[in-house]
């Protein structure tokens, strides 16, 4: 294949300005899917994805156009993920390409993630080719979205394509722009071998498949390869491109795209960024970029019934066959028993996971708030990464906590600064930068500790400006905070799975509140139950849940506990989710209790 008639280019917009819709109606037009083949929408492909309306695995897919100027070219469409715990996967397939599709909602104009993915796009050197989408809105204001793309981003916008994906409006000025505007691959067939790994995916017959771009060399069947992350060696047993079905080739040269199988049995050697090299003619240095999937975000999950643990660890190690970012750990809970201090990329992530095993392997899990990753600095000089509060060491030991922050843009229409500025001020943020993006719209920069916005400041965002607010942000590192471990007593008792990590301005009222909501969520007992908030051995806050009244209790249950816990593990499926601690039962919900307090 002529190298000159190939693009390699992404597609990159805000969620929901119509990505999906836009790579379909690619697809369709150069025939590589017809209309009846095509289910909905074909890159998105997981159950979860479509449910949740969101790109979560990026895939690609070479499409075969003839170009005004009468020659045909290859064009490998790369999907990217639209959520910003996949960053790094976004940063790899754009490492992919040559040049980005920027999809603009022509109603909406430039929002928090254009900007992120415009970033990224800039730092991967790429050509980006603006296109405003959603033409046919009654609402749609091209005039004011070129304005924008001329003054956020400073590309002209005159040039842009105006498009309506929906109507199949303009996909054709968008596949010439791409042939006329993206550079060809530079042609590099005599180096050693050099392929990205921009995703992959696990599949039970063949085993990891990943999904390659060769940079430099060429890649053969047969050919014996190594993993420049791990020094890896395997052969690989059949390589081929995405028609958009995996189609065998022979080989794939500089500048290609396509997939590789090795015998590779899991995902974690072939790992997103990594680059994949010849073993007998090893290249000097890998591709730049690569780094280990990093998991911000940890919780703990436990089977509601023990007797699941083994089924947990099954279901998980499964689930780790296809993703590598899926961190776990056995971990034991006085409260809770034996589960899995699991590790994730970002909330959603763990969503996902959490959704996936309870639909997909019908476990019934308790989970614990989820909670970022602090570095403590001992007095002895030691600094420990903790991942989980209820091991937070005693006070007296640490130095000093470092945790990690963000800087967080936030675009949102001018009435509601004050709003957004309020909700950063009680997020502890530090105040960056205001700037007008046209008369209506400001976008706000503000520097966040990770664990305030993690958790729920996008849903205290769209309420407080009603929807209106488009949030996207970027780790920073970690910074020194005042930040004390608050515990949780019930009954007497510490319950370790409660414990969670405060800064100390806040933590009394956390405490507090937190007593407050979990005197409402624990139900009452045959006796009565104090709740307690304690840092260290000093009680912050305590409520009480009175006791059940005795004739009431006569009738529920007799009082034997034994008895009382057989009956609920049968009628555990479809029943609230109970743990016993102690001798106190508590609910799910209680394990979030702490998210939901300000
Ligand atoms: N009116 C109109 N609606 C459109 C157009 N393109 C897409 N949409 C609609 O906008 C919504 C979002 O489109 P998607 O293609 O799913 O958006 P996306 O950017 O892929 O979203 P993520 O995959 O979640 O990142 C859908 O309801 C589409 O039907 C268009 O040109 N005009």
């Amino acid at each position: 294949m002529q190298r000159s008639h190939i693009r390699n280019f992404s597609i990159i917009a805000h969620i929901d300005h119509g990505k999906s819709t836009l790579a379909d109606r690619l697809l369709e037009y150069t025939g590589a899917l017809t209309q009846r083949e095509m289910a909905d929408q074909v890159l998105d492909q997981m159950d979860l994805e479509r449910e949740r309306g969101i790109t979560i695995k990026l895939q690609a897919v070479r499409l075969r156009y003839q170009a005004k100027d009468g020659q045909e070219y290859t064009l490998n469409l790369i999907d990217t993920p639209g959520h910003v715990d996949f960053t790094y996967e976004v940063s790899r397939s754009l490492a992919a390409c040559e040049g980005a599709l920027l999809v603009v909602d022509a109603a909406q104009g430039i929002e928090a993630q254009t900007l992120a993915n415009v970033y990224l796009a800039l730092e991967n050197d790429l050509e980006i080719i603006p296109v405003i989408n959603k033409i046919d809105l009654p609402s749609a204001d091209v005039e004011k979205v070129k304005r924008e793309l001329e003054d956020v981003i400073g590309i002209p916008g005159d040039e842009a394509v105006l498009v309506s994906a929906k109507a199949g409006m303009g996909i054709e000025d968008v596949l010439e722009a791409v042939v006329q505007q993206i550079p060809p691959p530079t042609v590099e067939e005599d180096e050693p071998l050099r392929a990205l790994i921009f995703d992959s995916h696990y599949d039970s017959y063949r085993g990891a498949v990943a999904y390659i771009r060769v940079m430099e060399g060429r890649i053969k069947d047969r050919m014996k390869i190594k993993m420049m992350a791990n020094d890896k060696v395997f052969e690989v047993s059949e390589i081929g491109t995405f028609q958009p079905q995996m189609t065998k080739a022979s080989a794939l040269a500089a500048g290609e795209v396509g997939y590789l199988v090795a015998g590779v049995k899991n995902v974690k050697d072939t790992q997103v960024g990594d680059t994949i090299t010849s073993a007998d003619r090893p290249a000097e240095a890998p591709l730049p970029g690569y780094r280990r999937a990093n998991p911000m975000v940890y919780c703990g999950l436990y089977p509601v019934d023990s007797g699941e643990y083994e089924d947990l660890r099954d279901a998980l190690d499964k689930l780790n066959l296809n993703d590598a970012a899926l961190k776990y750990e056995p971990e034991t809970s006085e409260a809770l028993g034996f589960g899995f201090r699991c590790g994730f990329l970002g909330l959603l992530h763990m969503e996902i996971i959490q959704e996936r095993l309870e639909r997909e392997y019908k476990l019934s899990l308790i989970t614990t708030a989820p909670n970022v990753v602090y570095q403590v600095n001992m007095h002895t000089g030691e600094t420990l990464s903790i991942d989980n509060p209820a091991r937070m060491p005693k006070n007296q030991d640490i130095a000093f906590i470092e945790e990690p922050y963000v800087s967080a843009r936030v675009i949102v229409p001018s009435e509601y600064v004050g709003a957004v500025m309020e909700l950063c001020q009680e997020k502890r943020g530090n105040f960056m930068n205001m700037e007008y993006l046209d008369t209506s719209r400001v976008l706000l920069t503000y520097e966040l500790p990770l664990s305030e916005i993690v958790f729920d400041f996008f849903d205290l965002l769209k309420s407080r400006t009603r929807g209106y607010a488009s949030f996207d942000y970027e780790l920073l590192g970690y910074r020194q905070s005042k930040l004390v471990k608050v515990d949780v007593l019930i009954n007497g008792e510490t319950v370790d799975a409660l414990s969670f990590i405060a800064h100390e301005d806040r933590a009394y009222q956390r405490g507090r509140e937190l007593t407050g909501k979990l005197r409402e969520i624990i139900p009452k007992q045959m006796f009565e139950v104090p709740i307690q908030a304690a840092i260290g051995n000093k009680i912050i806050a305590r409520e009480s849940i009175r006791a059940m009244r005795k004739n009431v209790l006569d009738k529920c249950y007799g009082g034997d506990i034994s008895r009382k816990r057989k009956l609920l593990e049968k009628q555990k499926a479809g029943k609230k989710r109970m743990k016993q601690v102690g001798n106190v039962e508590i609910p799910q919900e209680a394990f979030m209790a702490v998210l939901g307090i300000e």
